[in-house]
């Protein structure tokens, strides 16, 4: 991809973004206001030297005090103003390019999540918008401010003196090139240093979030040994990058005070000796360079850092430039599902998660999904809910293939209740009204009711008004389960799909609530991924997955004892699950203890 230059990333990040044009006028009006004040001295000092020191004139040194009082003052507006214009630009900037991006990531496809690792949605808008904002100041603001200065200082110290001037710029080129010859150094250790601490990070994430496991299983010692594996590495690399950066520091301290002072005392002097110059010109040039190499540094720091940070900065404009909304919305009429042919891969992945799966689903079946752990049973789940795009194949919901059209679309025709359903720090009747915002409180308690939720609420003292935690932390993993079965009740999509939603659940609360989902099924079409296998006893259909690939699809009367993988499953379960074996489905129950 072509590197985009500063002034197109400028427009890419601001499009659209209003009221940011009028505040950089008027910040640029009083940066200038800064640059006149900020030059001014260098004017008073060469008058200071040349008029009243070296002429001899002390009459004149009171216009001279007065003149940098009146500027100290005027400097000082200029920079105040300045300070609060920015800084009211770079809050507006802030909030705009936030909400921009908040709107941009609510309204993009699932797919391209997964594409572009989105992730938590919070800390991403956090850290592009971090990674916007610092393009604006530094990159924008800061560069054209140092880039005019610096060609007002390079005016002024050529019409000053030409041939010291013409032959001190001789360093800008060296500056330019050792800045740029450490700071690829310094970049490369960097990109080493981000890989690392991102590894260490994840790491500590993980680690933190699951310190009850940790603590449980007795892992405190591995994972701190692991913990030292990261600090190791990272040392040795974190110095190599200190040590460029310290290096850089160095030399521009170096040639800066030293270097290009001496080299400008000698040419000056000889200059001054051959009578091409004055002492008083020199001195008041001395301090008109030092100001200018500052700024040629900066900008040459610039252009490194604008290097480094454009990566970053162009995944950001890469998210601003999606297309939204490219699929269009079309309702949806029929319930059937029909698959054809559907292939998936995850990225990174060589073989195929699901292959050549098809099959129809009719208004008001139930279909239960079947098969091994890994065998592809949530890839379609995902697949049907349009969550990930299939590489080949289709899936036709009432006719209609549902990867061309957009997600509010699907949303409006299929629900899904999840293994580990998303629930919010809010309250309880806040996480089921998201379900259906104007849902009434008889139809909250009767949904709630249904999915064996109810009697729990009620020995709350908030009842529908207790706050539950952070992703629902304050309730038991069947508990989280039944408020989001509830949820999907209140939903009332015409097909829901349970993906080992009642997994967490006792026998007697998932028997309770497989009874509601029978009497809920009339007219809507149902897809179990089946935890425990006598659920599915009463299943119109039964697809078994083996290895991504579809080996039976029938009913369970004419599976059992013909389908061998359906058999195997069937007695491994029962062995292992804590069930009498047995020869009839019908007899199956629970081992009880002591029986
Ligand atoms: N996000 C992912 N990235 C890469 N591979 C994945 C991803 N999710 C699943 N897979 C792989 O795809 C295959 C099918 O996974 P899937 O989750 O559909 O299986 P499953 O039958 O639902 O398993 P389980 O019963 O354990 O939940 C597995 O081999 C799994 O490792």
């Amino acid at each position: 991809m072509k590197r985009m230059n500063r002034l197109e990333t400028f427009k890419a990040l601001t499009r659209d973004i209003d009221g940011i044009n009028k505040s950089l006028i008027a910040l640029g009006f009083f940066k200038v206001w800064s640059l006149i004040f900020g030059l001014i001295p260098l004017f008073l000092y060469s008058f200071l030297v040349n008029r009243v020191l070296v002429d001899k004139n002390m009459n004149e040194l009171s216009p001279v005090i007065i003149g940098y009082l009146a500027v100290f003052l005027f400097a000082t507006i200029g920079i105040t103003v300045s300070k609060r214009f920015s800084n009211r630009l770079i809050l507006k900037y802030d909030l705009r390019i936030k909400n921009k991006l908040l709107k941009k990531y609510t309204s993009l496809d699932h797919d391209v999540y997964s594409k572009y690792s989105i992730g938590d949605v919070k800390s991403r808008i956090e850290s592009d918008s971090t990674v916007a904002d610092n393009f604006f100041t530094t990159h924008i603001l800061d560069f054209i401010y140092g880039v005019v200065y610096a060609v007002a200082l390079a005016v002024i110290l050529l019409c000053y003196d030409w041939r010291i001037a013409l032959l001190s710029f001789i360093f800008v080129p060296i500056s330019f090139l050792t800045v740029n010859f450490l700071g690829g150094k310094s970049k490369k250790a960097k990109g080493e240093l981000w890989k690392l601490q991102t590894k260490y990070e994840t790491f500590l994430h993980s680690n933190i979030q699951n310190w009850k496991d940790v603590k449980i299983n007795n892992l405190e010692d591995a994972q701190l040994d692991e913990l030292n594996g990261h600090y190791k590495k990272i040392r040795p690399i974190w110095f190599r990058s200190q040590l460029y950066s310290h290096l850089g520091i160095t030399y521009s301290f170096f040639t800066k005070n030293f270097i290009t002072q001496l080299f400008i005392y000698f040419i000056g002097g000889l200059f001054v000796i051959n009578g091409y110059s004055q002492v008083g010109v020199l001195l008041v040039f001395i301090s008109f360079y030092g100001q200018f190499f500052g700024n040629i540094e900066n900008i040459s720091n610039s252009l490194i850092n604008f290097k480094n940070d454009s990566v970053n900065i162009e995944k950001v404009v890469e998210i601003l430039n999606l297309e939204v909304g490219k699929r269009p919305y079309k309702k949806i009429d029929g319930t059937d599902i029909n698959v054809e042919n559907l292939k998936f891969t995850y990225e990174g992945n060589d073989s195929f998660a699901l292959e050549g799966i098809s099959f129809s689903v009719s208004k008001g079946e139930h279909l239960a999904i079947v098969g091994k752990s890994g065998s592809g049973k949530s890839t379609i789940a995902k697949l049907l809910t349009g969550k990930i795009k299939p590489q080949g194949g289709i899936v036709r919901i009432g006719g209609i293939d549902i990867y061309t059209v957009n997600s509010e679309s699907l949303s409006e025709k299929v629900s899904i209740v999840v293994q580990e359903p998303v629930l919010f720090n809010m309250t309880i009747r806040e996480n089921l009204l998201l379900a259906k915002a104007d849902a009434t409180d008889a139809e909250l308690i009767e949904c709630c009711r249904r999915a064996s939720i109810y009697d729990f609420i009620e020995t709350l003292q908030n009842k529908l008004d207790t706050i539950i935690g952070e992703k629902g932390v304050k309730l038991s993993g069947g508990q989280r389960q039944r408020l989001s079965i509830a949820r999907a009740f209140i939903q009332d999509r015409d097909i829901i799909i349970f993906d080992e939603s009642t997994s967490a659940l006792d026998n007697e609360n998932e028997n309770d609530i497989i009874t509601e989902l029978k009497s809920l099924s009339s007219g809507k079409t149902m897809i179990s991924i089946a935890h425990r296998l006598s659920t599915i006893l009463d299943c119109d259909k039964v697809m078994v997955l083996k290895d991504g690939a579809m080996v039976a699809f029938d009913t369970h009367e004419n599976l059992r004892n013909r389908n061998e993988t359906y058999d195997l499953l069937f007695q491994n379960q029962y062995v292992a699950g804590g069930y009498v074996v047995v020869k009839n489905t019908e007899d199956i129950k629970p081992l009880v203890v002591g029986s």
